[in-house]
């Protein structure tokens, strides 16, 4: 009886921790997008409203917070690049002061990315800046914020490219600098993993947020203490 029981309680959680690969993931992206449920910009949207939800609700001292936060986005090449600046707008739009440093050029992002990257370098209060400009930035003054890493997700192939790593480096000195008000927030995988693999290093992360299920490197980052969040993107 007892066998019966552990083993359908192994076939739930199987059922309810459902991984998806990254090649399954773009699968269900793409249809529903083909069957005209949604467009990629609105998963875009949703993905970083998502994002900054989950910022808010891990850390709502942020929220709170007298002066306002601050935000340092890494923005990549892809659409991993485009829900960073989804969330540079929401978070400018709260208030936050907010830059985003972009790996690579506008013109050259994807579509649903590149229509971010320029709603987001139109907002009022934006500094949309390039990559180059993140070892000058003086966030020193801001004793509270975040760093995002939308350097790369699931199109990631290894190895990390210099220059994103050495982004990722200047972010971790902009943390180091007030460790106890910034974190360090990774949009889908921490940059420099790939997806569907666990990771040979875990980096330093605060929060790792995804979207719609878990892909096969985030068990193993839990694993390894790293808060690991799923945002329904309605997919
Ligand atoms: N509708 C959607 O597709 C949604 C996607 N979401 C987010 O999109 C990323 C996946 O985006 P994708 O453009 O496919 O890839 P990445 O942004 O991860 O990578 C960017 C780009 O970088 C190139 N690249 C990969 N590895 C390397 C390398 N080692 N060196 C140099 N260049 C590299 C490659 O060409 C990639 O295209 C996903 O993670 C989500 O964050 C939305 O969240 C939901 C809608
Ligand atoms: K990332």
């Amino acid at each position: 009886m007892w066998r019966i029981i552990a083993a359908k309680r192994k076939q739930f959680e199987g059922i309810m921790a459902e991984i998806l690969t990254s090649a399954q993931m773009r699968a269900v992206e793409r249809a529903a997008i083909e069957a005209g449920r949604v467009s990629g910009l609105a998963l875009m949207e949703r993905a970083g409203a998502g994002v900054v939800a989950a910022i808010l609700e891990t850390w709502p001292a942020l929220a709170a917070a007298a002066a306002p936060p601050c935000a340092v986005v890494l923005c990549g090449p892809g659409n991993n690049g485009g829900d960073g600046f989804v969330v540079a707008r929401r978070l400018a739009a709260r208030g936050w002061r907010v830059a985003t440093y972009l790996l690579g050029t506008p013109e050259r992002l994807p579509p649903d990315a590149r229509t971010n990257a320029e709603a987001w370098s139109a907002a009022p209060t934006a500094h949309a800046l390039p990559a180059a400009a993140l070892a000058a930035g003086d966030w020193t003054e801001c004793r509270a914020g975040v760093v995002i890493d939308a350097l790369y997700g699931l199109g990631f192939r290894p190895p990390l490219p210099a220059a994103a790593a050495q982004m990722l480096a200047t972010a971790g000195q902009i943390v180091a600098a007030h460790p106890e008000g910034w974190k360090r927030v990774a949009i889908d995988i921490p940059s420099g993993l790939a997806a569907d693999a666990p990771p040979q290093v875990v980096p330093a992360c605060d929060l790792v947020v995804t979207f719609h299920l878990e892909k096969p490197v985030h068990p193993s980052l839990r694993a390894a203490g790293l808060a690991v969040t799923t945002v329904d993107i309605g997919l």
